[in-house]
């Protein structure tokens, strides 16, 4: 293991952008702890306990030593453990959120078996799922969550046809106003800072503040004026940029006791309309622009093209508005001003049954229609939880993730900071550019939240470089699977900070499989099922694989789940989640479409949806095993999707590959073709042949940035089916 890493020499450094004298140093410690340890986790733990590879290094110096270092544990066999670049240590995981109550419970809960919070992390993993109840009394009380009347008990399963169980029955609050609440537990006093943001073209201006006092004036004046025009129960769109306007607006529709209907600013009318058609809004927020990238795009015009229903335009700068309104709608100046003097003294919340409805989001549609889901109270609670154990969200911490309240992401950031008393920090603007950055190193970001396609970008321009995102204690990555090398980037610009996996689904409210504080990481991997999520991976008999076996199937999750979703508005939930699903322990499973493989050591990695299985010869194997070798097949790639296609005449299907090539490189079909058939071949399996290869100058994606691979298999065939009649 390693061995190459032990055959560099100050050489090598210097040609991958060292300095000489650099070179030398480097080498010297290097040596060092390449005679001390005998394997490459060792020697890479080493390497980054002592900081010896630095953002400011080039990323082809960080490839030549990270990747020469694993290079011979690559491939070892199909369930190997990934590569690991981050360690817990048992100082750190004491303090941290889970780690904190696990010694304060360990030992009462576990006896002798509880040794610490790293060694006995599965332990409690296991005690949260067999006994959610138990560990929801724990973890309740850590977060921001306060009844007006308390639960019953916290899950009751006597009712059969509710699979995912009722949740806190009984109990009545207004999830919004334990946001705004001061507390001490978490901190959250009334002067802490929830929001710092900047505007676009502000860059050398300083961040702007709200205290959490400021925020619920603000979020009351709001819901105040809601009262004034909506009635309890409306649903209400917000098609905006994620500002400081729309978290107000957000969280004073659920202090009205409404419903949120969240609308990505980047849809096209026509989506506008059947989200607001599907969810029977009754008003929308939006702004009168759009102001990304130092340009303005009309965002008014596209909801008064898609609905006659009432809408409320806030400017996206100044005071003032620059479009002319119908009748029917109204500035965001004039709607505040309906408030009385009276409305502004105060307000009172609107407390409702934990299981009303705060929320219509709407899943990204990867494998059909996007599905309406309600969140009820409960899918906040669970949100802020996930990020409470997975990320380790705390008092003090500023978080920011680019991203929009039409996507899951975007509550889920609100509740992940409002609940566990962080402050939320918005950059009002494109999150593609060094702007951005400069707002995350001048905001004193501790959790950058990414999607994959933000951070390849990122990387491939280069606008970070020279900017300090070392304050940046975790990243978190979520939406696709990440890419290896993005990620080592990624992570290298923050001393090789912990970039935590979280994959779930909007219907999930959370995560199903994460990655931990507790245990080490690989990148683009998960450690671990997140807390009280149990599943099985089943193969194509429907009978799940044993308990940690190392195996490759389709995920089937544990049906009791605080905050799953357990209806749908446009389709029937019990079918698209429940029905047809394999029984395990006489408990029907509920579906996710994800296909996992299960490493020996219990790493996991995302494969890709049951959808985008394809069946080669006769083997079956998924996408993104083929996407991560010929990402890596020549220089020239930026990007490649793999679908399988039946020929018109019928027999096995064949493989297809489309590739995006990077910006200035250019390549041909035949050449990428045996780049990739040698690849796959040696990496993969070396049965698959690869018989279409596609160059394109883009992938067709769903807005919230996800290839839509089926969109690909539809144009293959068609082109394929051409030929056949030529
Ligand atoms: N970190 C991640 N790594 C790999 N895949 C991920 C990750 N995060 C999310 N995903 C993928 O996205 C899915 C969840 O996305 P979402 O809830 O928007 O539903 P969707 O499946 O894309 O849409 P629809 O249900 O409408 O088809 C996951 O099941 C997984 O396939």
């Amino acid at each position: 293991m390693g061995e190459r890493i032990r055959e560099l020499g100050v050489k090598d450094f210097v040609k991958a952008g060292l300095s000489v004298a650099e070179a030398i140093e480097f080498d010297g410690v290097l040596r060092e702890i390449v005679s001390l340890c005998v394997s490459s986790t060792d020697i890479w733990r080493q390497i980054v306990t002592r900081r010896l590879l630095k953002p400011s290094h080039p990323h082809s110096f960080h490839q030549l030593v990270y990747y020469s270092n694993y290079h011979s544990s690559s491939h070892a066999s199909d369930y190997a453990d990934p590569p690991l670049y981050w360690f817990p240590s048992l100082e750190q995981a004491k303090i941290s959120n889970l780690g904190r109550v696990m010694e304060a419970y360990g030992p009462k809960l576990f006896g002798a078996s509880y040794k610490d919070p790293i060694t006995s992390y599965p332990l409690m993993h296991k005690f949260s799922v067999d006994n959610p109840k138990e560990y929801w009394s724990i973890v309740l009380k850590e977060l921001s969550v306060s009844f007006i009347e308390a639960p019953r008990c916290i899950l009751d399963t006597s009712d059969p046809s509710k699979h995912g169980g009722t949740w806190l029955p009984g109990s009545v609050l207004n999830i919004a106003d334990c946001c705004l609440q001061p507390g001490t537990h978490p901190h959250k006093p009334d002067d802490s800072l929830a929001i710092v943001w900047r505007d676009e073209e502000c860059d050398d201006s300083v961040v702007n503040r709200m205290t959490l006092k400021q925020l619920r004036q603000q979020v009351m004046l709001v819901a105040s004026a809601i009262d004034a025009t909506f009635s309890k129960g409306d649903a209400i769109a917000i098609d905006m940029q994620m500002t400081v306007n729309a978290v107000v607006i957000y969280l004073a529709i659920v202090l009205a006791g409404c419903a949120v209907v969240s609308i990505a600013d980047s849809f096209a009318p026509k989506e506008i309309s059947s989200r607001l058609r599907v969810s029977k809004a009754k008003g929308i927020f939006t702004q009168d622009f759009i102001l990304r990238g130092g340009k303005k795009f009309p965002l008014y015009s596209r909801v008064t093209e898609a609905t006659s229903c009432k809408v409320i335009v806030v400017p996206v700068t100044g005071d003032e508005l620059g479009v002319q309104l119908r009748e029917q709608d109204i500035s965001w100046k004039a709607f505040l001003s309906s408030v009385s003097q009276n409305g502004r003294s105060g307000y009172s919340p609107f407390y409702q049954s934990v299981d009303s409805v705060t929320n219509i989001l709407f899943s990204s549609g990867t494998t059909g229609d996007p599905k309406a889901i309600p969140w009820t109270q409960l899918a906040p609670i669970r949100s802020a939880a996930d990020g409470w154990a997975a990320i380790d969200i705390q008092p003090g911490d500023v978080y920011c993730w680019p991203t929009n309240l039409g996507w899951v992401i975007g509550p889920t950031v609100l509740y992940h900071c409002f609940l566990n008393g962080a402050t939320l920090a918005l950059y009002h603007g494109s999150p593609q550019g060094r702007d951005f950055g400069k707002f995350v190193q001048d905001a004193g970001v501790t959790i950058l939240g990414t999607v994959p396609s933000l951070v390849k970008g990122w990387k491939s321009t280069q606008c970070m470089e020279g900017l300090d995102w070392t304050k940046i204690r975790a990243f978190c990555s979520s939406g696709e699977t990440s890419n290896v090398d993005d990620d080592l980037w990624l992570s290298s610009k923050a001393y090789y900070s912990q970039i935590v996996e979280l994959c779930g689904g909007t219907e999930l409210a959370s995560s199903y499989i994460a990655g931990s504080p507790l245990q080490p990481q690989a990148f683009g991997a998960f450690s671990t099922a997140s807390m009280t999520t149990g599943f099985v991976i089943f193969g194509e008999d429907g009978v799940a694989y044993p308990e940690g076996a190392p195996c490759v199937g389709e995920v089937g999750l544990f049906p009791l789940s605080l905050g799953a979703s357990d209806r749908l508005l446009n389709a029937d939930h019990d079918r698209v989640y429940f029905r047809g699903m394999p029984t395990y322990k006489r408990k029907v499973l509920r579906r996710h479409g994800d296909i996992i493989l299960r490493t020996v050591g219990g790493y996991i990695i995302v494969q890709g949806r049951a959808d985008d299985t394809m069946n080669l010869g006769g083997i079956k194997t998924s996408s993104i095993e083929i996407e991560r070798v010929c990402d890596r097949a020549d220089k020239c790639i930026s990007e490649t999707a793999a679908v399988s296609v039946a020929p018109p005449s019928g027999g096995p299907e064949q493989l297809a590959i489309f590739v995006v090539l990077k910006k200035g490189y250019i390549s041909n079909a035949e050449t990428l073709k045996l780049k990739f058939s040698k690849t796959i071949q040696s990496n993969l399996n070396p049965l698959f042949k690869v018989s279409h290869v596609k160059v394109v100058a883009e992938f067709p994606r769903t807005a919230s940035n996800k290839i839509l691979r089926r969109v690909l298999r539809d144009q293959m065939k068609q082109e394929l089916s051409v030929k056949s009649r030529l």
